[in-house]
């Protein structure tokens, strides 16, 4: 089945908003899940739900053993060499913040220093400026050239020894462009510091293996690679997670509880406290077999295509200002830009008034916007379900939305 055949799986794709033919281009916020998907997680409530691990009954045994086989599923997909590195977790959010806060008390001491960049998501900033505060350390942040792609020349000065921790976006989930984290990584172990990884806008359009990147952390949710909300997954070294202190303790995550203290589960265990989100983890492990059967590599291709398809027509658009690469294969179909005279929210609001979903603000990178000296933009995000049909429904909703508010809209 082609790429854009796919769209057939997605039943949502195929309505009317306000009398027009939805064309859904916020994917960078959240993707659709697909039939197979929803079946599958209906499938599982329906014939197999129960708690997973310490029941003994039936349903417990075959919850369990869907549960494990989704972090398997999980493994293989990122490339991890054991299950034992592999957390669920509610989303990336929550991954970065368990690795600033447990890796943190390990690694980081006064006057040490922790490097992110100017394009991080507040995820990635906020987790390690509280950590940074803790612990009385210096966070700094790599520059980035002309052409919004990350400085390396900048990141070889600021990545020196007294970093203990470097934490960068694979892919902006403003600007679309993918960050050489491997060599970033090489960077970061020659000075003795960890390498994180924010996988949130790469992990659902490229092939990611974490040996190959040879990162410490990278942290990926769900609901941006056709899975439900509430599920995501923080890899980290075994040698790392061993190392580490859990951060929630409670059921689940303890081997024996005595009057005043506590010994901990195994790895993965020891950092999954209470009842986990089983559906979500077996829905997230049905939503990576649906990616692999359309292949990461065709999907990064189609939305490669799509890039190049559309923004010639887009930087053609009189006033139209591009944030981030022209080189679409350096993209994940992310395009923010703003349209001179039109404020981003009252595009988006007209755009929708044609039935095209696209986001506006500053898509929790507030830094980044304040660096490129913008306030708010527009940012289309394409996916493998999305088509040149679509990217043309961009364009034109554009023109028509900036010919209604440029005819003296009051
Ligand atoms: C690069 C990046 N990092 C971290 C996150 C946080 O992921 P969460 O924990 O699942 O929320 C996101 C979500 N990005 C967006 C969520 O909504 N609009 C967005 O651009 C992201 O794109």
């Amino acid at each position: 089945m082609t790429v854009s055949k796919r769209k057939q799986d997605f039943p949502i794709l195929f309505q009317q908003v306000n009398d027009e033919p939805l064309v859904y281009l916020d994917n960078a916020a959240s993707t659709h899940v697909p039939t197979p998907v929803i079946n599958d997680l209906v499938t599982y409530m329906q014939t197999s739900h129960a708690n997973v691990h310490r029941g003994v009954h039936t349903l417990a045994e075959r919850a369990t053993s869907q549960y494990e086989a989704a972090r398997e599923t999980v493994r293989t997909f990122i490339d991890a060499s054991s299950v034992k590195e592999v957390l669920f977790t509610r989303g990336t959010t929550t991954g970065l913040n368990w690795v600033a806060r447990s890796l943190g008390e390990l690694v980081v001491e006064a006057g040490d220093k922790i490097v992110i960049s100017r394009m991080e998501h507040h995820s990635n900033i906020v987790p390690w400026q509280e950590l940074a505060k803790r612990k009385q350390a210096e966070l700094i942040y790599i520059d980035l050239t002309e052409d919004g792609e990350l400085d390396m020349a900048d990141a070889k000065e600021k990545i020196v020894s007294g970093v203990k921790i470097v934490s960068i976006a694979h892919a902006s989930n403003v600007l679309g462009v993918v960050n050489p984290v491997k060599d970033l990584a090489k960077l970061a172990h020659e000075v003795g510091a960890v390498m994180v990884v924010d996988g949130a806008q790469s992990t659902p359009h490229m092939t990611v293996s974490v040996q190959e990147l040879d990162c410490d952390f990278y942290a990926f949710s769900g609901h941006k690679m056709c899975a439900p909300t509430g599920i995501g997954v923080l890899y980290g070294k075994q040698t790392w997670f061993e190392k580490m202190s859990p951060i929630e303790f409670g059921g689940e995550m303890i081997n024996f509880v005595y009057d005043d203290y506590s010994t901990w589960a195994e790895l993965p265990y020891k950092f999954e406290a209470g009842t986990p989100n089983i559906s979500g983890a077996i829905a997230l492990a049905s939503a990576i077999k649906y990616l692999e059967e359309i292949g990461l590599d065709t999907i990064t291709k189609h939305e490669q295509e799509l890039v190049e398809y559309v923004l010639p027509k887009l930087l053609a658009i009189d006033g139209f200002e591009l944030y981030g690469p022209r080189d679409a294969s350096k993209h994940t179909g992310v395009i923010a830009f703003n349209i001179k005279g039109v404020h981003p929210h009252d595009l988006a609001t007209a755009l929708d008034m044609q039935g095209v979903a696209i986001r506006a603000g500053h898509h929790c990178a507030q830094p980044l916007l304040r660096y490129l000296d913008v306030h708010s933009t527009a940012r289309a995000s394409f996916y493998f379900y999305n088509t040149k049909e679509d990217a043309d429904s961009l364009v034109e909703s554009i023109i028509a939305a900036k010919e209604f508010f440029s005819d003296g809209f009051i």
